[in-house]
């Protein structure tokens, strides 16, 4: 692993790390804040996924968390959101190939060779920060946040590993993607057209099919109202229903006039954080 780029910010740091991922099959990036309370002893971890055309960089650089997660002393981790390099599967659309890995294993040619998301996110950089941070990062606490497809993401992988993650924070996330267009694009290309393995990445069909629905981490969903992409791609009330149907703790926010940038995760990551913090018993 090598430190690429670093700032002191609010006490702590928030630096860019690149590491080989067997995984991916490529160099990885990712940003990571450390806050000053790692210069003393192991902190909890927020996973960061951001969403389509993002890279590492858009949270650290637009959401204003640092100040937050210095008081709160928690590190956040935000991955890449797909393999990258020329020699890399890609399509010149901005929802597909790379900046749109969808945070899943794909299985499908020639995306497979290196579209391995849900694997690199879940087991790989967990794994990679473990062994490169040991004296700043507590990977027994864990919690997951993201936005848009990155809230997809946050959501997929919290509620298939529910003893892992106190929590999942979501903003504007695409909450039943087997049945938008966004989804259905991503998944019928990276997963095959089996409609059936798609469902493993869908959160509302998790939560319809999760054991003890319960016992699921407690979900926090922000959305704005004027987000130009919720009538057609996001799907809260798809959500919100097997959260009332199964008893899975959901909460939804809609803030009238917010759109789907992140102007407006600035204006609400506060709330998030706390949330994830609390459950962290940070
Ligand atoms: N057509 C637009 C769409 C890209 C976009 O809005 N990306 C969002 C995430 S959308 C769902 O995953 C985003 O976070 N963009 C980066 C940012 O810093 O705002 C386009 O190509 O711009």
């Amino acid at each position: 692993m090598e430190k690429i780029d670093e700032h002191k910010s609010f006490g702590g740091w928030q630096q860019r790390h690149t590491h080989a991922s067997k995984v991916c099959g490529c160099d990885m990036t990712f940003s990571l804040y450390l806050p000053p309370a790692a210069e003393t002893a192991i902190v909890p971890v927020v996973y960061w996924l951001s969403g389509l055309t993002c890279t590492d960089e858009n949270f650290p650089n637009k959401a204003g968390a640092q100040e937050i997660a210095a008081d709160l002393g928690i590190a956040i981790v935000a991955p890449d959101t797909s393999p990258r390099g020329d020699d890399i599967a890609d399509d010149a659309a901005y929802d597909l190939g790379q900046g749109a890995g969808f945070y899943v294993n794909a299985t499908a040619a020639p995306w497979s060779r290196h579209y391995q998301m849900y694997d690199y996110v879940t087991h790989e950089l967990p794994q990679v920060l473990a062994e490169g941070f040991a004296d700043q990062l507590d990977l027994a606490r864990e919690a997951i946040a993201g936005h848009s497809m990155g809230g997809h993401g946050a959501l997929v992988i919290g509620l298939r590993n529910p003893d892992r993650f106190a929590a999942i924070s979501a903003f504007s996330a695409i909450c039943a993607p087997s049945a938008v267009s966004w989804g259905e694009k991503a998944f019928s290309t990276y997963l095959g057209d089996d409609k059936q393995a798609w469902l493993d990445y869908d959160a509302t069909a998790l939560m319809h099919a999760a054991n003890n629905p319960k016992a699921l981490p407690p979900i926090r969903l922000e959305q704005g109202l004027a987000d130009g992409f919720l009538d057609e791609q996001l799907a809260p009330e798809q959500l919100e229903a097997a959260a009332r149907q199964t008893g899975a703790r959901l909460e939804v926010n809609r803030r009238k006039g917010y759109d789907h940038s992140y102007f407006f995760i600035a204006s609400f990551i506060e709330d998030h954080l706390r949330f994830l913090a609390r459950h962290l018993g940070a």
